[in-house]
């Protein structure tokens, strides 16, 4: 999957809605607003019938996302049709060639913002995707909390989609990532196609709590934070897999635990077993200050990235005993830079 830097977000752009009652209103409204949308009675009876051991198949009738501000032109619904029955090969990991599982849309059950409106709940939006809460019916095992991420144009490519899905899956074992459940395909109801992952509770993103939106966090819940932050990267790049988009917005914060649980999310620039390029100009370089100044002249993503890009989130965490570590991570020089496994026993030392 060739990827442009100039799809990902900008920096620290603010997060437009993460549980914030007043806020989701408004944003699930602009994004997804159908009645139709409205499919807890055919996941309900499909647990009933899980329960008398049949699997009844809900009618395939108007189960429509209509999604405001992304929807296609009507002049590509015969186009999206055909790449969907041409796309359905690419249910499979790039990476690994394993299967990926499939949902329908008939499982979801979204989350509705309030039962009188047509209004689901958005969880946050980036700049390919928004981002619903919901549940779903997993067969034989009843509900499951979901986040179901859904592919904005241009980005609403299968294979790209199957790419970010895989490595979520191959990431499953370090428990730092969301779980997959899996891909919503576009069907020709016109819906958008998505991920389907583990829904993160009550969380924040790093950077909300950064900037200082309550809750106010203990200084020991800092250093879990730091600690967990060098501990997940060096799990995810043991596995072979570079983030290559590693920023505070891309962590969450679960802030009813006692240590601060964190949960990497956004594994669509990431890459596996080697590095990627973002061509990009000098302008766009600036405005991503969490990307290495070698990856901003062109050169590919490595483990150095990504310790450059800790160094931007350490220099941001409101302790002072990390700023020696962050200044090291952060040389202009790669090989200067220490490594994941360096920073972990620095950050144990200073707990
Ligand atoms: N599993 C999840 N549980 C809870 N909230 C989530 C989950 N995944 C994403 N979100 C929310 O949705 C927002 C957007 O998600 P994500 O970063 O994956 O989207 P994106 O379109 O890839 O963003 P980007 O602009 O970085 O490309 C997140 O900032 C977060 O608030």
């Amino acid at each position: 999957m060739e990827c442009r830097y100039n799809e990902v977000t900008t920096t620290h752009a603010p997060p437009p809605a993460v549980f914030s009652p007043d806020t989701l209103t408004s944003n699930a409204a602009t994004y997804l607003t159908s009645k139709k949308l409205d499919n807890s009675g055919n996941a309900l009876s499909k647990i009933d019938g899980a329960f008398v051991g049949t699997s009844p198949r809900p009618s395939k009738t108007a189960l429509m996302v209509i999604p405001g501000r992304f929807s296609p032109a009507s002049s590509l619904f015969i186009c999206e049709m055909e790449e969907s029955k041409k796309q359905t090969h690419c249910l499979v990991c790039p990476f690994t060639g394993s299967s990926l599982p499939e949902i329908i849309l008939q499982d979801i059950i979204f989350t509705k913002v309030d039962t009188r409106a047509e209004k689901y709940k958005c969880l946050g939006t980036g700049v390919t995707s928004a981002v619903f809460e919901g549940q779903v019916v997993i067969n034989n095992c009843g509900l499951k909390s979901v986040a179901v991420k859904l592919f904005k144009q241009p980005f609403d490519n299968l294979e790209g989609i199957s790419a970010e899905a895989g490595l979520l899956k191959m990431l499953e074992p370090t428990g730092i990532t969301p779980k997959l459940f899996g891909i919503l395909q576009r069907t020709s109801e016109g819906n958008h196609p998505g991920i389907v992952q583990e829904l993160i509770q009550s969380s924040v993103t790093l950077h909300q709590l950064i900037v200082g939106k309550p809750p106010f966090i203990t200084k020991q819940k800092w250093y879990n934070i730091a600690y967990q932050l060098a501990f997940g990267l060096k799990s995810i790049n043991e596995q072979g897999v570079l983030i290559n988009d590693l920023k505070s917005d891309n962590v969450l914060v679960n802030i009813s635990t006692d240590d601060c649980r964190l949960t990497f999310i956004d594994m669509g620039h990431a890459s596996y077993m080697h590095g990627k390029r973002f061509p990009m100009t000098t302008e766009q370089a600036s405005i991503y200050r969490h990307l290495a100044p070698e990856i901003a002249n062109g050169q590919e993503t490595s483990e150095s990235s990504e310790v450059f890009a800790l160094g931007v989130i350490f220099k941001d965490i409101p302790l002072e005993e990390l700023s020696f570590i962050s200044h090291k991570c952060l040389s202009k020089i790669p090989l200067l830079r220490p490594s994941v496994y360096d920073i972990l026993s620095f950050v144990e030392e200073i707990m």
